[in-house]
């Protein structure tokens, strides 16, 4: 399998992870807490962790920028989550504009 499709089932499993903690109990889930507090705390703390990340890479070292990237994309994923936006829906938008139909297509499918 190639790499980007592992990457893709990280992601894809991290969604699904982070949608069911829709509606748990804060106490016990940082996400479930994080997605009660709603959109503009959401989008906050996606933003802080991009500035976080271009930090690491101007004044710090690459496995900070992939400790930070890590923490971009989990934000995102929660910010996906709040939006109602599914990873198929980025992935085929990708797919795209990287003129790779195939993917695409399976994106589009999935997202049916
Ligand atoms: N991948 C992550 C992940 N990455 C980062 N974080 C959390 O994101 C937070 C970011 O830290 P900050 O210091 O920026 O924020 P903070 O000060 O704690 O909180 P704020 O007041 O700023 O919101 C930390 O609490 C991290 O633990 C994550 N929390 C959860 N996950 C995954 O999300 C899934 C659901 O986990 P629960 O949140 O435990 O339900 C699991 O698969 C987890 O592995």
């Amino acid at each position: 399998m190639p790499d980007t499709d592992k990457s893709q089932h990280i992601l894809d499993a991290l969604y699904a992870t982070v949608s069911a903690r829709k509606g748990a109990d804060p106490e016990t889930s940082y996400t479930a807490k994080l997605l009660a507090k709603g959109t503009p705390k959401i989008a906050q703390k996606v933003g802080e962790e991009g500035v976080e990340t271009v930090i690491a890479a101007l004044a710090e070292s690459p496995q900070k920028v992939a400790s930070e990237s890590a923490d971009l994309l989990y934000h995102l994923t929660v910010l996906w989550a709040d939006q109602g936006v599914k990873p198929e829906d980025v992935w085929k938008i990708l797919a795209e504009r990287q003129g790779i139909s195939g993917i695409a297509e399976k994106a589009s499918r999935k997202s049916d």
